[in-house]
């Protein structure tokens, strides 16, 4: 039975499926310190989360259960996602849920700004019938600049169009292209800064966007222009907002968010009446809650069931098409990995993966990570998985190359794992998926085999000598355990060779150290496979 933590307010009829879900239990905790989550945590298997609660490191350090974390909302600054990746723990996300609520909300403040509706309705119900002070203007025939053009900023910029505005997009990603086709300018930070009447931000926060607009632009600014911060705050930089509103650069400004949250009472955006401020609600809204509840719901018990899920953010997007090719090779993946890192006790230096036939067309990323969980589980058994497995190779200065080529040597696909080892060896095993046969080893070191990774194996690297076969045979015979299947390969007669033996049952250690004891044998090791 797997629990979920909810430790924010999030919609009730949201997460009714995670409810519903008969091998999952939800609790909700709302308002916890972080103390008493630490204190908590261990107990569950995912957390959901909307804003309030920020999820450090110490409260996934102690969330030893913990396999994902769900932020029902775009946003994911309340989480540590470093420190989520290092620790194997996948965060997802509801990006789209709440992009028509937001832009609703930063339009809706837009126009609040332009008729002064916030200041003009505290005056009315204060008992004062005052028609002068708040002569608005029209957004008909203004130009908007938009600051982010993603799912929000597009959204807003749709509208703007709607109402007669000129609308001046920037964004990375915004191509001439894509701007002519939404009837829109494509437009640097500069032309914005200096051309637009109004301004409005739908970026995430980081290092590039804080304080993106700051002293320097309100200093190019039309006098006059309004403003609006609906993303996130520290995008628009709050001192230097309040200095241009007291130059009378900036007529009015309208913020949702800020750089700390709740702002002190003492905030300067909180007495000046040119700023109209909301408690970050942009994603308020019935419908949205529910959207982003619904999502992140199901990619939580998606996570759970060991399902294909999306919108982990950190893990890097897979299109589904390309998912469903790889698909059927993460199992074989990770056994290659696995078997590779278990027939060698030197340390890794290198892992090298080779991608042959159909997989060199395609994005392989997240077939590696699973390749990269298989070589570090024998170390690291459980702690790894596909989130942090390319972390903790990088972290221990493994390196890792992919290559992809054409040759596989008459199969449709070969994967090969190669680790270099620091005694200067190599451990190579090679792999393929056949055509209603499935999961074949077809190479191991330097030797070519047939075998089908299942059950239980054991790998003897041995001189070939007439009647080694038959002594391991006998030696395993006689400690009752049942050979399946078998396996030689060597390179020369009487050269080196190896023996891969499927057997019936777990090996006992007392054997293995029998079979080292054969004059012929150098090695005899049990290869654990993974579990499914
Ligand atoms: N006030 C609220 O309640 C809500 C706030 N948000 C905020 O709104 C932001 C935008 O949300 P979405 O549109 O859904 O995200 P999105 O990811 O679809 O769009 C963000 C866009 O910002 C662009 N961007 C990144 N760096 C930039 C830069 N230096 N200059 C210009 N553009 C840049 C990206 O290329 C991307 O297209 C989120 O990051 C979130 O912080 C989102 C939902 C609710
Ligand atoms: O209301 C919330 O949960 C915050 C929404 C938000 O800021 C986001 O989704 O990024």
């Amino acid at each position: 039975m797997f629990k979920v933590l909810v430790s924010d307010p999030i919609s009730d009829l949201g997460i009714q499926k995670l409810v519903d879900a008969d091998d999952v239990v939800v609790e909700k905790k709302i308002g916890l310190s972080e103390e008493e989550l630490i204190q908590i945590i261990p107990e569950y298997d995912g957390l959901l989360v909307r804003s309030q609660t920020t999820v450090t490191d110490k409260i996934l350090a102690a969330g030893e259960r913990l396999k994902v974390v769900g932020r029902a909302g775009v946003g994911v600054d309340n989480i540590n996602l470093e420190a989520a990746t290092q620790r194997g723990i996948i965060v997802i996300n509801a990006p789209d849920g709440n992009t028509i609520t937001t832009c609703e909300h930063a339009f809706a403040m837009m126009m609040a700004l332009a008729r002064h509706i916030p200041q003009a309705y505290a005056k009315t119900v204060s008992g004062v019938w005052d028609r002068k002070s708040f002569l608005g203007v029209e957004l008909h025939h203004k130009t908007l600049g938009v600051l982010g053009m993603g799912r929000i900023g597009s959204e807003v910029a749709k509208r703007a169009k709607a109402f007669g505005m000129e609308v001046l997009g920037f964004d990375p990603f915004l191509t001439e292209e894509r701007a002519e086709k939404m009837g829109i300018t494509l437009a640097s930070v500069d032309d914005i800064v200096r051309n637009a009447d109004f301004i409005t931000v739908h970026t995430p926060l980081t290092p590039e966007t804080r304080g993106i607009i700051s002293t320097d632009q309100f200093a190019v600014m039309k006098k006059g222009m309004r403003i609006i911060n609906c993303a996130r705050g520290g995008v628009i930089d709050e001192n230097a907002l309040v200095e241009a509103v007291n130059q009378g650069i900036v007529a009015g400004a309208a913020f949702d968010v800020f750089e700390h949250e709740p702002p002190q009472p003492d905030h300067p955006f909180l007495n000046n009446p040119k700023i109209i401020v909301t408690p970050h609600l942009g994603a308020s809204t019935v419908e949205a809650q529910e959207n982003v509840a619904i999502d992140v719901s199901e990619q939580v018990l998606h996570i759970l069931r060991d399902e294909p899920f999306k919108n982990a953010v950190n893990i890097p997007p897979v299109a589904p098409s390309v998912m469903s090719k790889l698909q059927p090779y993460f199992v074989l993946g990770e056994k290659l990995g696995t078997v590779a890192a278990q027939i060698t006790n030197a340390a890794i230096q290198e892992i090298v993966v080779n991608y042959a036939g159909d997989l060199s067309e395609v994005d392989t990323q997240p077939l590696t990570r699973h390749i990269l969980k298989g070589v570090l589980s024998r170390h690291f058994g459980s702690d790894v998985n596909i989130v942090n497995s390319m972390h903790l190779a990088k972290a221990r200065q493994v390196n890792i190359v992919v290559s992809k080529s054409a040759t596989t040597k008459g199969f449709t696909n070969l994967i090969s794992v190669a680790l270099k080892l620091e005694n200067g060896e190599e451990s190579i095993v090679g792999g393929t998926l056949l055509a209603g046969y499935g999961e074949r080893i077809v190479q191991i070191n330097k030797f070519t085999v047939d075998l089908e990774p299942t059950g239980h194996l054991i790998y003897i690297s041995h001189h070939d000598k007439p009647g080694i076969i038959g002594k391991v045979g006998t030696l395993l015979g006689n400690n009752d355990v049942n050979i399946a299947a078998m396996q030689v390969g060597r390179k020369t007669v009487g050269g080196e060779a190896i023996m891969v033996l499927s057997v019936d049952k777990e090996v006992p250690k007392k054997v293995l150290e029998e079979l080292v004891q054969l004059p012929e044998v150098n090695t005899a090791q049990e290869i654990a496979l993974l579990s499914k």
